[in-house]
């Protein structure tokens, strides 16, 4: 697909999506469940169908409606004839499942597409390996036979939290108690809250006994839950951005009390001379006259993009700090975005973990073809890129925001944003 945008004074107000991380872990804890769990407000995205899909094939019943989920959950893990997942592109359903489905203690093969094969996965290969378990990995798969025992899992904590959240899944239903010890520094932390607050809902019980250290009691079990999947505040940043460059939007469908580490987003642009209001439903963003700072991503990876642009409208300079892990997502953000915002001919430069960008605020103009980079949240922050600044531009490979965000460009319509779509 490719995306033709043309700069738009945007205007009104947008219902942000679900978000996707709830989502995932709803859906898996509720298939854990001994009955049904109903969960609404669910969007469809590439990344939230390859859950449902790996998690029909470990035995649970999902019925899809039109924004919600009802899941009767597994009744019998070990009779699962599951043998090969296909993951698509999504880090969390591969990293969410490949301790769970060594439960069912036989051979399972994940595949996916894109780069998600070469996104680290070793934290797993040690574990397994130290088990004297089955996990090989090569460019067209992960072939693993389990299952994990319980025990102490000691993991480094800053490749990703997606591997600590995917024990935390998975531990609770062996006989035996585990700890699972973290190596700092530890990143991504605020979704590590997010799997304990879903897993409460479901009756499943962890606890940190220190800032490192994760208590998963054995033999516990999954009660049937009905759960409201939250707002995304990583969807709302792209809005949140755009109004606070360029006017005033109201977006609703999110709560001022989560504990999404992206809300984060907020702070940042009160930092950088935005207006935030927290509405009963939402929020109302209004522009300020925008000012270069540091930004700390440590907690809040996927933010990466849309700050970037945030900064290049700024002025003076942002530093952005802890932004390694951008490197190994679905592209590497931080490349792809200096390849996109030269384009553009912004001051960007970088480190392996560091970025910083030389922002003003009379704008940009540009006379290339963008890149998706096979990657929604480089899709949507060129977008709002181009919105913002003088000159049209074509977005190729913009399909992209299929993987957690398929109704992007509608809502950018809905607001006035003039978007042709290829
Ligand atoms: O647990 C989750 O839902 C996620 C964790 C984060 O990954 P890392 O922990 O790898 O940074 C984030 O980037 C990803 O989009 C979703
Ligand atoms: C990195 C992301 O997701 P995942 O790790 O699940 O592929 C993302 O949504 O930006």
């Amino acid at each position: 697909m490719i995306a033709t945008i043309t700069p738009s004074q945007c205007m009104g107000t947008v219902t942000i999506p679900p978000s996707k991380s709830m989502a995932h872990r709803a859906i898996i804890a509720a298939a854990f469940a001994d009955g049904v769990s109903h969960i609404t407000n669910v969007d469809f995205s590439e990344d939230i169908l390859a859950t449902i899909e790996g998690m029909r094939q470990l035995g649970a019943q999902i019925t899809i409606g039109d924004d919600h989920v009802i899941v009767q959950g597994i009744s019998d893990i070990g009779k699962a004839d599951v043998r090969e997942i296909f993951c698509n592109e999504s880090g969390s359903t591969l990293r969410f499942f490949i301790p769970i489905f060594s439960l069912c203690g036989r051979p399972v093969r994940f595949t996916g597409k894109g780069r998600l094969l070469q996104r680290p996965q070793d934290v797993y290969e040690t574990i397994f390996h130290a088990q004297g378990l089955r996990f090989e990995h090569t460019a067209e798969a992960i072939e693993i036979e389990g299952p994990l025992r319980a025990g102490t899992y000691e993991i480094d904590g800053n490749i990703s939290s997606q591997f600590i959240t995917g024990l935390l899944f998975a531990l609770p239903l062996l006989p035996q108690d585990s700890l699972i010890r973290i190596r700092p520094p530890f990143e991504s932390r605020s979704y590590i809250d997010l799997t304990l607050e879903m897993l409460e809902k479901f009756q499943i019980r962890a606890q940190f006994l220190d800032e490192m250290t994760i208590l998963i009691k054995g033999g516990q079990r999954y009660r049937p839950c009905d759960v409201r999947i939250e707002g995304d505040f990583s969807q709302l940043a792209f809005f949140a951005v755009l109004a606070a460059i360029q006017g005033d939007l109201t977006i609703t469908g999110i709560s001022a009390d989560s504990r999404q580490g992206d809300r984060q987003i907020l702070s940042i642009l009160e930092d950088f001379g935005a207006t935030c209001r927290p509405l009963r439903d939402g929020f109302r963003i209004q522009k300020g006259t925008l000012h270069g700072c540091t930004i700390d991503l440590n907690n809040c990876p996927d933010l990466g993009p849309i700050v970037f642009v945030l900064a290049a409208m700024a002025e003076g300079e942002t530093h952005i700090r802890n932004a390694g892990r951008l490197r190994i997502k679905e592209s590497d953000r931080i490349a792809a975005m200096e390849e996109e915002l030269r384009k553009f001919h912004v001051d960007i430069r970088s480190t392996e973990e560091e970025v910083w960008i030389h922002g003003h605020t009379s704008g940009y103009s540009c006379e290339e073809t963008l890149q998706g980079h096979n990657d929604h949240r480089i899709v949507m922050a060129m977008t709002v890129m181009t919105l913002v600044n003088h000159s049209v531009c074509r977005i190729e490979d913009a399909q992209a925001i299929r993987k957690s965000y398929p109704s992007f460009f509608e809502d950018v319509q809905r607001l006035q944003g003039k978007v042709e779509l290829l």
